[in-house]
């Protein structure tokens, strides 16, 4: 099954998230080797592999965001997919677009198009999909304080399918 099966919403609830000016959140990148005893609460930096990740600020440009390796979001998916509890609680839920990575882990909670979308690109790509459905605009209000960090090379599972453009567009200069 495709991710385009997925159902719009007819009756989704109106957006319930906070806009990213109205967040306190803060850029600070730390290592630890602890292992953690219980399932990160809301709003807590979230680990994976000995290493916590902080949300960035959102006055932080993408350009100085942490680089993450792709081979770290890899292991992720690996993880993610295989792990016994679904969906997992100790792992962080980062997607990827535009070679940023959002953490989710909070937000996914309140997202307006449900929770399976996100769940399903953990690790992974989904850069076309994310702007079939968001502006620029929601990428600012929401997306911004979600930051946690920079990659490069991270696959899509779909091939992005041809956009239709019809005569219209092109008459107007497309
Ligand atoms: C950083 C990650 C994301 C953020 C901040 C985000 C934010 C939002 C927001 C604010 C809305 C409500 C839009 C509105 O009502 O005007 C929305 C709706 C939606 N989002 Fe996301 N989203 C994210 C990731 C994704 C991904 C990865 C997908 C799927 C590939 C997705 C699919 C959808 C869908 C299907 C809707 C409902 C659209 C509709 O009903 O018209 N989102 N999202």
């Amino acid at each position: 099954m495709g991710w385009l099966t997925l159902r719009r919403r007819a009756e989704a609830p109106a957006p319930s998230v906070v806009p990213a000016e109205k967040i306190g959140a803060y850029a600070e990148h730390t290592e630890d080797i602890d292992t953690p005893s219980s399932p990160p609460q809301p709003g807590q930096p979230r680990r994976f592999l000995n290493t916590t990740y902080h949300l960035a600020d959102p006055s932080t440009p993408d350009s100085a965001l942490p680089y993450i390796s792709p081979k770290i979001l890899s292991e992720l998916e690996e993880q993610y997919k295989s792990s016994s509890t679904s969906p997992p609680t100790s792992l962080p839920i980062w997607i990827v677009i535009n070679n940023v990575i959002y953490d989710c882990s909070d937000f996914i909670h309140e997202h307006p198009g449900g929770s399976v979308v996100i769940n399903s690109f953990v690790g992974q790509d989904c850069s076309w999909q994310f702007w079939r459905f968001h502006s620029k605009q929601h990428l600012v209000d929401y997306g911004r304080v979600l930051r946690v960090g920079r990659t490069e090379g991270v696959r899509n599972r779909f091939k992005e399918p041809a956009r239709y453009i019809g005569l219209g567009a092109a008459d107007e200069g497309w």
